[in-house]
């Protein structure tokens, strides 16, 4: 549905993007993951034919176009990262306004409206709307077509739980209807809860392709326990280091990597040892070290 074959896209000497090959089926949801510049706004601009690749094509929909056709733009619906709208208009009014662009029945604008949870302020000026409510305005636009393929460049920043809740009821919804579905995101619970698949960019290179949980798991496993304890018995920094490499005593704080289930062994064998916990935090993995992890130490 929609398919990146060996994509690449040069600014200049730039290499925004290299060789990316991913595709992302009928009732499939993919989350673009990775680092500020990495490359996910140009891949979603180079499947909504918005940026020309250096090299390589983006296919989409069934059959398969070029998606630098314009015939390909009827297949697609496209939130952009920042979307900006006239002020004076209402948000109803904006929404009326693509829903006619795209030849749309007239039901739709309220159904569009409802879906980004935005029903009570479309009668407000746009000018009068938060960050948030214009993020919801850009998605309720998005929301309006049935068409194949939905891209997303992070729908979820800047909304609150009801504006995060619209957002996932859409992807849902566009996967049961058998759409195709590609977001960005900096979020790993937004990709957890939503995506089936996960591709990681790094510098424009595609370093990683993970299952849904795959993510969770690895960001589990790269996790670190801290806890501050009232007295550091003899040997314990010894059994806590057999127990996870890495492991250390500084002072009263020991800290402990590794995944939950090492977590929790830590925590056992501070109290089969008599080291009473004063205080205690437990960190999941940061994305930022998995980045470079999967790219070699390149992120
Ligand atoms: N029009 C442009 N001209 C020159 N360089 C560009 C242009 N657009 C993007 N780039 C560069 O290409 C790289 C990839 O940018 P891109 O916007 O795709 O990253 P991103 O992963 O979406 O980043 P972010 O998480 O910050 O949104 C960056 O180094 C960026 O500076």
């Amino acid at each position: 549905m929609i398919r990146f074959e060996r994509v690449s896209k040069r600014y200049g000497r730039h290499v925004a993007l290299s060789g990316l090959s991913l595709e992302v089926r009928r009732g499939e949801v993919v989350a673009l993951l990775g680092p500020n510049g990495s490359g996910k706004t140009t891949t979603l601009k180079a499947a909504a034919g918005l940026v020309h690749p250096s090299e390589g094509t983006v296919m989409l929909g069934e059959p398969p176009r070029p998606a630098a056709e314009p015939d390909a733009r009827r297949t697609l619906s496209y939130l952009p990262q920042k979307v900006a709208f006239p002020e004076a208009l209402t948000g109803r009014e904006v929404v009326e306004f693509y829903r006619r662009l795209r030849g749309l029945g007239a039901a739709r604008t309220d159904e569009a409206l409802h879906v980004a949870a935005l029903n009570g302020a479309g009668a407000r000026q746009v000018g009068t709307y938060s960050g948030g409510m214009v993020q919801r305005l850009g998605l309720a636009v998005a929301a309006l077509p049935d068409a194949p393929v939905l891209l997303l460049d992070e729908p979820t920043s800047s909304l609150d739980t009801a504006g995060l809740g619209a957002v996932y009821a859409l992807a849902v919804r566009a996967r049961r209807e058998g759409r195709a579905v590609l977001f960005t995101s900096h979020q790993p619970a937004d990709v957890e809860r939503l995506a089936d698949r996960v591709a990681v960019l790094v510098g424009g290179r595609l370093v990683a392709l993970l299952g849904r949980g795959e993510l969770a798991e690895r960001l589990a496993a790269r996790g670190v326990l801290r806890a501050r304890v009232e007295r550091v018995p003899p040997g314990l920094g010894e059994r806590l280091a057999s127990l996870a490499p890495g492991a250390a005593v500084e002072g009263d704080q020991v800290v402990v990597p590794g995944d939950a289930r090492t977590r929790a062994a830590a925590l056992q064998l501070l109290a089969e040892a008599g080291a009473r916990v004063r205080q205690l935090a437990a960190e999941e993995g940061r994305l930022d070290l998995l980045y470079q992890e999967l790219a070699g130490g390149d992120a």
